[in-house]
């Protein structure tokens, strides 16, 4: 059941529509009992702002003959609504125009006598959100609008004819009929008269003014350098228009060297701003992430470099323009690196709450950790290829086959607390008297951390430590985290930062590489990432252990990393846990035969890593993943099928128009 509280008849390319502005009924929110449900009883001229509830409002067009136009959608909810303009347009031939009656006249031979081309349609007024505003630049639009008329009428006073300008709404907003590529269309509304049209447009933009979750100032770093070198294009061309078409201010600064996107955040006033975004890749997003949380956490006078630190959620939120080589923030809360689709979420104010880590050594505070910490084989990688920068992206390649066959592995000491919330989620149980007698790590559940009193340890009670530990070992969750995920949502009503000794577990063994993964690390090489299953913001990561194997072993997880992470937790090398908190002791005497460290593609050193997780401290603007939508929709598939497109030029046109 909805609620009308506007209506009129319109044209949409000629052809007759009943627009309608609705109020789905909400019982919670409702304010608007008082008005009609029937379209064509609709008074009002004017909506009151206590009738608009943004969440559920939407405007619908309603054929009024058969004839219906495919590119007409029947709704478009106010939240997708970006702009709305209203332009003074000379007619065209072909395009209708409406006389007193209301009804469309010829104008074909106004056209050909008229000097005019219908090519200099005047914009007469830029979109606006404050309603103030669209009040103030409506005479400007009658002040052009009568300069037309006197230019118009002069050209016509042998026909005998009507003004000919006309005013038309042109609205832009977001498509999202494609649930993982979102793309911008637009429609322009003609109305029967220049009342009709000044008060849809007060309508439309006072409905737009109530959307306040809607950023109107932001800060933009770009790096130049970012994804090849084609952050800076990509910003300006398919960027930074549709930021503009939506009336949002954005300063923007071109960073020249490492570092100086975060040390700004850190220094400058940043009062003005409604968020930061980043241009580039996972390593500008990381910057972004440092400056605002350690600033944060400073003017709280909180102690960063205490390892039991609660890290505070900043007010500003940060959004990510993907153009970067690897983007894995980006795949990991939107589902693409598309920049489009991240620039409309940005500007309609999704928002998602993530999680972020703590990385602490001996010493204190090294990292926040977003995505991925490595011990091991990723982080050899990324130590090597530093040294190969000369040679460009292929290095990672070159890195990644070199440590494949050096096939190292190190001896470790891992301590986890595993997570609790888990014990309401669908998931299954790791078998650990399958564990292979032979293999080099064993979970040893006798070293228990602060082990429960032995008398306990009886096999005969259900709920001994043992079992509740074996309980909370988890092989893989079986649920894609997503838009509106229920796993984040729940409330822990119980202190999830104090650690429960039966929660946590000691193993050593010599393991190949260790990952903790607080995103699924989707990326163009890796279809559903190493760890698909992660939640964003549910107050734990995941610890995937990966055992020292012949290399054949360590080949099948490279491959299934690559092809479908969900098949990872098979593999008799991998062991799979979700953590809040995770302690690397490297145990080696020579410093020489210790593995690297590597934390979001960057380099760090300890010989003790605590990594530690603080749950939704982070507000992105990213709407999360249409998981179920993902399939239809992979960009890495799609990829794929672009670089056909010399061969196929329709598709190369509809990924150009994609791009703009
Ligand atoms: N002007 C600059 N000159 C040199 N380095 C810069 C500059 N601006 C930013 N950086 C640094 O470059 C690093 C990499 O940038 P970015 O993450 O944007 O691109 P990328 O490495 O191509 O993508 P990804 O991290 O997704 O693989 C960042 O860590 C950032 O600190």
């Amino acid at each position: 059941m909805s609620s009308t509280i506007y209506s009129t008849k319109c044209y949409i390319k000629n052809n007759p529509y009943q627009l309608s502005i609705r109020v789905d009924s909400d019982d919670a929110n409702s304010t608007n009992n008082s008005l009609t449900t029937d379209v064509l009883e609709v008074k009002f001229t004017d909506i009151s702002l206590d009738n608009i509830i943004p969440s559920i409002t939407r405007l619908c067009f309603e054929p009024i003959n058969e004839k219906k136009d495919t590119i007409v959608p029947e709704e478009i909810s106010l939240n997708h609504l970006l702009s709305v303009q209203q332009l003074t347009k000379a007619p065209n031939k072909n395009k209708r125009n409406f006389n007193d009656n209301n009804e469309p006249i010829d104008r074909n031979i106004m056209v050909t006598t008229m000097n005019e081309p219908s090519k200099q349609a005047s914009c007469a007024t830029l979109n606006t959100l404050a309603s103030e505003n669209t009040i103030q630049q409506t005479p400007k639009i009658r002040r052009l609008g009568s300069r037309r008329r006197f230019f118009f009428n002069q050209s016509y006073i042998d026909g005998e004819t009507d003004p000919i300008y006309k005013t038309v709404i042109k609205i832009r907003y977001v498509d999202v009929s494609n649930l993982v590529r979102w793309s911008v269309k637009k429609l322009e509304i003609e109305v029967e008269t220049e009342d009709i049209t000044n008060e849809l447009y007060f309508n439309l933009n006072l409905c737009l003014s109530t959307l306040e979750q809607r950023p109107h100032k932001l800060l933009a770093f770009v790096n130049p350098f970012g994804g090849k070198g084609k952050a800076k294009v990509v910003f300006e061309k398919s960027v930074l228009p549709i930021f503009n078409a939506a009336n949002i201010a954005v300063t923007t600064i071109h960073t020249e060297r490492a570092n100086q996107a975060k040390e700004y955040i850190m220094s400058e006033d940043l009062n003005d701003y409604d968020g930061i975004v980043c241009v580039g890749g996972d390593g500008m997003f990381a910057e972004l992430c440092h400056g605002l949380l350690l600033r944060t956490s400073l003017e709280a006078n909180v102690d960063i470099d205490d390892p039991e630190v609660n890290i505070i959620r900043p007010n500003l939120k940060i959004g990510i323009i993907p153009a970067g080589s690897t983007d894995a923030v980006a795949f990991g809360t939107t589902g693409l690196n598309d920049p489009v689709t991240s620039a409309l979420q940005i500007i309609v104010g999704e928002t998602l709450s993530i999680d972020i880590a703590t990385v602490h050594n001996e010493k204190g505070f090294v990292s926040f950790m977003a995505v991925m910490l490595a011990y091991g084989f990723f982080g050899d990688i990324i130590q090597q290829s530093d040294k190969w920068r000369f040679l460009g992206p292929l290095r990672y390649d070159l890195a990644g086959f070199f440590q494949f066959i050096r096939n190292r592995s190190y001896n470790s000491e891992v301590t986890i607390t595993l997570s609790d919330a888990d014990l309401s989620r669908t998931t299954t149980t790791k078998n650990h008297s399958d564990v292979d007698s032979e293999s080099p790590v064993l979970p040893d559940f006798h070293h228990l951390l602060n082990n429960a009193d032995p008398k306990t340890n009886n096999t005969n009670q259900k709920e001994t430590p043992l079992k509740i530990l074996e309980n909370k070992i988890l092989e893989a969750k079986t649920r894609f985290c997503r838009k509106n995920c229920e796993t984040c949502a729940i409330v822990h009503t119980h202190d999830t930062t104090s650690i429960d000794p039966l929660s946590t577990i000691k193993l050593e063994g010599r393991y190949t590489t260790i990952n903790c993964l607080n995103m699924p690390g989707r990326c163009a090489k890796s279809k559903f990432g190493m760890s698909p299953y992660v939640h964003l913001g549910d107050g734990t990561f995941d610890l995937i252990l990966v055992k020292r194997s012949w290399r054949t072993g360590f080949l099948r997880f490279l491959w299934q990393v690559a092809k479908d992470g969900r098949l990872i937790n098979d593999l008799p090398n991998v062991e799979h846990y979700c953590a809040r908190e995770v302690f690397i002791r490297p145990k080696c005497e020579h410093r020489k035969a210790l593995g690297n460290l590597s934390c979001d593609g960057e380099l760090i050193s300890g010989d003790e890593i605590k990594i530690r997780i603080h749950r939704q401290v982070l507000n992105i603007f990213a709407s999360g993943i249409q998981f179920d939508k993902i399939e239809e929709n992979n960009p890495i598939e799609n990829s794929k099928k672009r670089k056909c497109c010399p061969l196929f030029p329709k598709r190369r046109r509809e990924h150009q128009q994609e791009a703009t």
